[in-house]
């Protein structure tokens, strides 16, 4: 368990990182760690009080408690670390990465193992608590602001209130400080509901048409380029609840003969939804009469709230 180890992981772990002096002077997570190696060290001889004191004075110092109980493995770095909590019975393995505002917290008012087990090359975003004798599996990511209540599968990345598993399996591609790549749980469920919602909805219209006898009038272009936008209205954006027309992302469609062309923006280069989008919209100008081919085409524009203004091109 040397220093250089240690200092060699900040560099690996924090690319704000400059110099070895900086790393040595102004990383209190680092500060942290030393303490509590020694103060860990005198609890494990059982000086109890000279151990909680050391560390009340690290804490005051860094921002960090780490009780002296707790057992940490080797390269565990804390970055910035102010307001990290961790609790008497927690066990922390190797290489473990600790953002600001983590806890690791117990739920317990008996005195036993009531705070998790972490095990090696966990991540865990800023803010995130994890409470209770759980155990985070090796390699598992928690997404920032998380709190988790349910043992973590080894690999998997879990988010939210309380937190969920989002990828069973985080790929690679998912970098330690990517939380813009986590998925949303919740919004892949509700995106499904809808699919599942629009395609019954479908249905039903053509059981209703097929029943009343009603054929579709032959439609002009314009008319076409209506009736396309009217369907799109049925085209949800599950993260804000609103119409993908109405919220300004469809910025062009264009008709040519049974071939149509729906350019998109989308809120943002990151969005989850991509493919749930080009599936429904695929679907809902397919049903339009006479519409034999779709491209939706991603357009490199930044997206504004210009809900009126809809183009079509013929
Ligand atoms: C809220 C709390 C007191 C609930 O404890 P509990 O009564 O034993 O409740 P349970 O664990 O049976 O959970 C009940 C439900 O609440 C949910 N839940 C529990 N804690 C939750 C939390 N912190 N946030 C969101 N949901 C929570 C559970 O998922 C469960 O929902 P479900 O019935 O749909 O599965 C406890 O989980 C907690 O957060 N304690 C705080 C501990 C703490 O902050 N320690 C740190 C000290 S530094
Ligand atoms: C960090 C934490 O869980 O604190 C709660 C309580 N002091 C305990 O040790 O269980």
């Amino acid at each position: 368990m040397g220093i250089r180890e240690d200092i060699r992981t900040v560099f690996k772990k924090d690319p704000a990182a400059r110099s070895t002096l900086e790393v040595i002077c102004c990383y209190p997570g680092l500060h942290a760690i030393w303490v509590h190696r020694i103060s860990h060290s005198l609890w494990e001889r059982h000086f109890y009080f000279l151990a909680r004191l050391l560390s009340h004075v690290s804490r005051m110092l860094t921002g960090i408690e780490i009780h002296p109980g707790a057992k940490l493995g080797r390269r565990v770095f804390i970055d910035h670390g102010s307001g990290v909590v961790i609790g008497e019975t927690a066990e922390v393995g190797d290489d473990v990465l600790i953002y600001m505002g983590v806890v690791l917290g117990g739920t317990a008012l008996e005195r036993v193992k009531r705070h998790p087990t972490i095990e090696s090359d966990v991540v865990i975003g800023s803010g995130a608590a994890v409470l209770g004798p759980i155990t985070v599996g090796r390699g598992a990511k928690i997404g920032a602001g998380s709190v988790v209540i349910r043992p973590v599968p080894a690999g998997a990345t879990v988010v939210g209130v309380p937190a969920r598993v989002a990828e069973p399996h985080t790929p690679d591609s998912v970098g330690q400080l990517d939380h813009d790549k986590l998925p949303d749980p919740g919004l892949i469920v509700i995106s499904q509901i809808l699919d599942r919602l629009s395609r019954l909805e479908d249905q039903f219209k053509a059981h209703e048409e097929a029943v009343s006898g009603h054929e579709e009038i032959p439609q002009g272009t314009a008319l076409k380029d209506e009736k396309i936008y009217s369907l799109l209205k049925d085209v949800i954006d599950p993260s804000v609840g609103m119409d993908i027309v109405e919220l300004g992302l469809v910025k062009e469609i264009i008709v040519d003969g049974p071939n149509v062309e729906v350019n998109l923006v989308l809120t943002t280069t990151a969005c989850p939804m991509i493919e749930y989008f080009k599936e429904q919209i695929r679907r809902k100008v397919l049903s339009a009469e006479g519409v034999e081919k779709v491209n939706v085409n991603i357009l490199d524009e930044p997206w504004s709230w210009d809900r009126n203004k809809k183009k079509v091109g013929h």
